[in-house]
């Protein structure tokens, strides 16, 4: 909708005057220039915490390991890069919520891109 608002503004219109379209959140828009670390700043700690709970309770074996792994690097602060191959339905998705739950839940950032 940002994107949409500014092309508008380039056209002296802006989405306030479509009201019937979603409207920009203006408090992410008016944190620095970075909307996605706004973004992030978003997430209720606290729910993230219950969410990571769930999660993590039902991780197997390997998915424990895995995620051990990642978050011992990510706590020590040591750089890590991790690819995570599996066939589909084996649960990566499943790994990485629980990881990205650990890290909201601590008010921590986490930018999750798909590649
Ligand atoms: N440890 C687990 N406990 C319970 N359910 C799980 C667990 N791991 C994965 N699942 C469930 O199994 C299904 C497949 O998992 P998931 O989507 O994470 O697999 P994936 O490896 O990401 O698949 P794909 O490569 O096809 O995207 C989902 O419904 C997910 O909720």
């Amino acid at each position: 909708m940002f994107y949409i608002d500014n092309i508008l503004n380039a056209n002296g219109r802006s989405l306030a005057g479509f009201p019937h379209l979603p409207q920009l959140n203006r408090h992410l828009i008016n944190v620095g220039s970075n909307r996605l670390i706004a973004g992030e700043r978003e997430y209720n700690a606290e729910e993230e915490r219950i969410r990571f709970s769930e999660l993590y309770s039902r991780l197997n074996i390997q998915q424990k390991e895995i995620y051990t792994t990642i978050v011992n690097t990510a706590t020590e602060e040591r750089r890590g890069f991790y690819f995570v191959s599996g066939c589909g339905g084996t649960g990566k998705t499943f790994l990485w919520r629980t990881l990205i739950s650990s890290i909201r839940s601590q008010g921590k950032i986490v930018l999750s891109v798909a590649s």
